[in-house]
């Protein structure tokens, strides 16, 4: 299919109002797209189904699924290094809520919490709106896919639920077989060229908080835990530490247990996880959705993956080849909603944060969306 009628079919999809995602995964020169051929709000709790899920950071939500069996599925083949042409850019208004000190308030409340010994780390959150021109959703995807090749890059939409966009830099976990591979991402600095990073003793702490949670809790349910070596990873403007886990998951072991022990980890949530949740939801006086939830492929066979220009690709029919999750962490995403987005952002705390220096970081994070909107 090539580039008009791949976007030409989104475009027709999304002014038909029924639910689509368009993606493209880090260094990846594939774009995929779902798109479901009604409007019905499908769900997953089993997480044994196959198809496309985007799930909430409170897991008492429901995670949302674009059902394999209920969707075309259509692969655009783009080169190394292509941009895509954008018809048209998307001018935004000045942020709309200046909540600095209401941000600065929380970012207290949370060290305080860590200094009385409640909690060892907590990712506190906000929000910032602006106005947006004219919501041309493929368009933004578009720029977000030209901009960040090494992001996970999708434009998500259900008529029930709502438009969201985004480019993680953050891998949840990925199945291939029994083969699991998470990571932990965390410390933030702005990316400077040609200098070295230097980490401080604050952001290594709170990597290694993230990195020791998640082997923690896949030790029951995966062997040949495999800890490889953290190096720095640039995400857009910024640079986070990062360090990757492989293993292999019992074949006792089901995916929605690997899912309900890694999600949320402490590089959205905190440390413990209850208590940092219960806070997160007691003070941050707004609801993240589907901000720091999750998102990507659920159960597919790796044919389709390789498959190219195919609609309707019946899975059933690949049985013997590996089934694949992936799933990356809603980060550096927006939600839009009559004519406003909605851009969320947010840091880990721990007892040594400088509440203007983490107020900083949120304001750097929201660059990843800003710089797309012109
Ligand atoms: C919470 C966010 O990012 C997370 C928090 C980080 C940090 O505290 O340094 C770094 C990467 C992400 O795991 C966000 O971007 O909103």
């Amino acid at each position: 299919m090539n580039r008009n009628s791949f976007f030409s079919v989104l475009e027709d999809h999304y002014h038909k109002k029924l639910p689509f995602v368009v993606y493209s995964r880090p260094i990846n020169t594939i774009i995929k797209c779902w798109l479901q051929q009604n409007d019905e709000l499908y769900t997953t709790d089993s997480y044994e189904e196959s198809g496309f899920v985007f799930a909430p950071f409170d897991s008492s939500m429901d995670s949302i699924l674009i059902p394999v069996e209920k969707s075309a599925h259509s692969i655009l083949n783009i080169k190394p290094n292509e941009q895509l042409q954008v018809r048209f850019s998307t001018k935004r208004s000045e942020p709309l809520n200046v909540e600095k000190e209401i941000h600065i308030n929380l970012l207290a409340k949370g060290i305080s919490e860590i200094k009385k010994g409640n909690l060892n780390k907590v990712v506190l959150s906000r929000f910032e709106k602006r106005n947006i021109e004219t919501v041309r959703p493929l368009e933004l995807f578009k720029q977000l896919y030209n901009t960040y090749k090494n992001a996970m890059v999708y434009c998500w939409y259900h008529p029930k639920v709502g438009l969201w966009l985004g480019a993680t830099p953050e891998l949840l976990f990925k199945v291939v077989g029994n083969h699991l591979t998470t990571i932990s991402l965390a410390g933030t600095q702005p990316y400077i060229k040609d200098e070295v990073p230097k980490w401080k003793a604050k952001e290594i702490e709170e990597q290694k908080i993230v990195t020791d949670f998640i082997v923690e809790q896949i030790k029951d349910y995966t062997s040949h835990i495999n800890i490889l070596d953290t190096e720095t990873v640039r995400a857009g403007n910024l640079i986070h530490i990062k360090t990757r886990i492989k293993s292999r998951i019992n074949s006792s072991s089901s995916l929605k247990n690997i899912i309900q022990n890694l999600h949320p980890t402490p590089a959205v949530c905190g440390n413990p996880k209850e208590a940092s949740k219960a806070f997160i939801l007691a003070n941050e006086n707004y609801n993240r959705e589907y901000y720091t939830g999750f998102l990507g492929e659920l159960n597919l066979k790796d044919t389709l993956n390789r498959n190219t220009n195919k609609q309707n690709v019946e899975n059933s029919a690949y049985s013997s080849v590996k089934t694949i999750s992936n799933f990356y962490v809603n980060l550096r995403c927006m939600q839009i909603k009559g004519g406003v987005a909605k851009i969320y952002v947010g840091g880990g705390i721990t007892k040594d944060s400088v509440p203007e220096n983490e107020w900083q970081e949120t304001v750097n994070k929201t660059k990843t969306i800003v710089n797309v909107l012109r």
